[in-house]
């Protein structure tokens, strides 16, 4: 079985184009799998705002007390998944949403509880849920939420959470669908970028803000040996007839895979 996971970012959430949902039907016309994973700081940073919280930010990890933690569950899984579903259902997709949490989906582990608070790394998933799911027919939509040891919730980086899962499930590719083509330097679409590549242009400040855990997270994801990872866009068509618009990422110099 072909899966394919496709992280939904917070950025593209509202903007998901019509073409989008039309190349996810190509995929599976095609007998790919879907997993989807998403985020949504944004949404998370609106609901903070209003209870008055001023949002704080680590390495591009958000800083998470456990008052935030109850917003970012209440708006991640109560408003965001709901959501993401509810725009699948319309197109007539199949969706079972899935809080990382619920049948300890998604295990996790504190990075650092003094520094972060409530914000983990994936170091187990149990993938019983999600082909559950699959094998049911659903698409499953997954919350970054993580469970630890101590029963506490964690929030994870969607991008993060996205590779951990594709790496579990062996994913045929994983796919960081988000608000712009792909990786742009000097506006320019680059069709496909290496390691050493991502890390010069994050030096000279080329990759920054919140393509810099997407890469990292891609980088990840091609080490765990997911053959092909890309940054997409949510705008326009990604997909048609095995081809996919974007950038692929490459675990190592000149070898795309
Ligand atoms: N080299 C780059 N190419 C494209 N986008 C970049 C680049 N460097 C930084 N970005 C920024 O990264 C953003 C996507 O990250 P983010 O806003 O966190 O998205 P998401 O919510 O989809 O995870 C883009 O909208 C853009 O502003
Ligand atoms: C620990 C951490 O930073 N978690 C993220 C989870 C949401 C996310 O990743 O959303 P995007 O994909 O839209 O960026 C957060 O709280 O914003």
């Amino acid at each position: 079985m072909e899966t394919v996971v496709m992280k939904c970012g917070g950025s593209v959430l509202d903007e998901l184009d019509d073409q989008f949902f039309t190349s996810l039907k190509d995929l599976m016309t095609d007998g790919y799998y879907p997993v989807i994973v998403h985020g949504g700081g944004p949404a998370i940073n609106s609901m903070l705002d209003l209870y008055k919280i001023a949002a704080d930010f680590k390495d591009g990890l958000r800083v998470t007390c456990e008052k935030t933690m109850k917003i970012v569950e209440m708006v991640l899984s109560g408003q965001t998944n709901r959501h993401l579903c509810g725009l699948l259902m319309k197109q007539g997709f199949k969706v079972l949403g899935i809080n990382g949490s619920d049948g300890s989906c998604l295990q996790a582990e504190y990075i650092d509880k003094q520094g972060l608070g409530y914000v983990g790394n994936i170091n187990n998933v149990n993938i019983d849920l999600i082909m559950m799911a699959i094998e049911s027919g659903y698409i499953p939509v997954i919350t970054p939420i993580g469970i630890a040891e101590d029963g506490c919730k964690l929030n994870i980086n969607g991008d993060y959470a996205a590779a951990s899962v594709a790496k579990a499930l062996k994913a045929e590719r994983c796919a960081f669908v988000t608000n712009v083509d792909g990786i742009l330097i000097n506006g320019e679409l680059v069709s496909e970028i290496t390691d050493h590549e991502i890390e010069s242009y994050i030096s000279d400040g080329s990759i920054y803000g919140g393509m810099i855990p997407k890469v990292n997270s891609a980088l990840t994801a091609t080490a765990a040996g997911v053959e092909k990872v890309m940054i997409i866009s949510g705008k326009k068509p990604f997909y048609k007839n095995n081809c996919w618009h974007g950038t692929a990422i490459a675990a190592k110099e000149g070898v795309l895979k």
